[in-house]
């Protein structure tokens, strides 16, 4: 019962936006299709950020209208601001994403505009998108540590996630963007921000730099998270966080989670073949160690 209502949030998006080579519009919308399929309830379809800042996403609007939607699945887009928003939405985005940090330099890096500043554009696009009757999710990036200004104070991310929570996101998801953090910077920080907001309205968003992110996804669902964001094959990472690997394995997760008797109503057979897929096309290895595993034994 302690880990009813889970669901992965799975991203095309965090997947691919930091491949150097231009990865093929219809490579994106085969790969959402596969997921499509396999019961993961939210995919993360792509981003509307400007195109010189993150070349990869410059067909977010293509994406969007051409993938098959699953009425089992939702579909939410990264909006940094209200130029993105309107993209979106004309689109046919149902639901969005706005991304703060912890970091103030971070922060510059990567949406060039200070926390505070940040605070108010997501605003903006957070009220515009309640009279739309469009969901809002929050990230909260650097919630371990950043790439350029090291450890993060705990008290810092928890004052950036209940502002994000506050301004109407449902929910807000913690990332661990360059992945150092440990279940022993996890718990820190969880017990902090669960001061602020409800473990009902956290995710966790963990990176595998350090070889962590299951330990310290597992320390979020014993400390009451229920939601999880991976990217298949282990593919990802974030174009302004220099060195970090991509997200956790869904894979990985869904074998953990899985093992621990949780149903996810996720087919794991299903994203190792998405996996496989977009390794193939993107001519690599999958990160997965279940997916290698299954390889080898099959
Ligand atoms: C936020 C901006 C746009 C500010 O970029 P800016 O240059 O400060 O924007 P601006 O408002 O000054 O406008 C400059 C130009 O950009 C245009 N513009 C303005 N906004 C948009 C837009 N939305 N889409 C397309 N174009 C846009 C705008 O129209 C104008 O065009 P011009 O008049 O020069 O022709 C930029 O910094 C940006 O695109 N940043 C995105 C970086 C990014 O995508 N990072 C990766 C995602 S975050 C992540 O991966 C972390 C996460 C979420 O996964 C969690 C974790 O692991 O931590």
């Amino acid at each position: 019962a302690l880990f009813d209502n889970r669901y992965n949030i799975f991203g095309p998006r965090d997947g691919l936006q930091n491949e150097k080579e231009m990865v093929p519009t219809r490579v994106k919308i085969q790969l959402i299709n596969m997921l499509s399929e396999t019961g993961l309830p939210v995919i993360e379809a792509t981003s509307f950020v400007s195109s010189k800042w993150v070349p990869q996403m410059a067909d977010h609007t293509e994406v969007l209208q051409a993938i098959h939607r699953s009425s089992h699945a939702r579909y939410p887009v990264l909006t940094p601001n209200m130029h993105g928003f309107q993209d979106a939405v004309a689109a046919g985005a149902t639901e969005v994403a706005v991304f703060g940090s912890a970091s103030e330099t971070f922060s510059q890096k990567n949406i060039n505009c200070s926390i505070d500043d940040s605070m108010l554009r997501f605003e903006e696009v957070i009220c515009t998108a309640k009279q739309q009757q469009i969901p809002v999710r929050g990230y909260v990036s650097c919630a371990l540590g950043c790439p350029y200004e090291g450890p993060i104070e705990p008290t810092k991310v928890a004052e950036v996630v209940k502002r994000l929570y506050e301004l109407g996101c449902y929910e807000v998801s913690l990332g661990d963007t360059i992945g150092v953090g440990t279940p022993g910077s996890m718990a820190k920080m969880l017990h902090y921000v669960m001061k602020e907001v409800p473990s009902s309205a956290l995710a966790v968003h963990c990176h595998d730099t350090y070889g962590q992110a299951l330990a310290n996804i597992l320390t979020a669902l014993q400390m009451g998270i229920c939601a999880v964001d991976s990217s298949v094959a282990g593919l990802g990472g974030c174009p302004y966080a220099q060195g970090a690997s991509g997200n956790v394995s869904t894979e990985d997760v869904l074998y953990m989670l899985h093992g621990m008797g949780i149903k996810t109503g996720v087919d794991l057979s299903k994203v190792i073949e998405a996996g496989d897929f977009i390794c193939k096309a993107l001519k690599r290895k999958t990160n997965s160690k279940v997916a290698q595993a299954r390889s080898k034994s099959s």
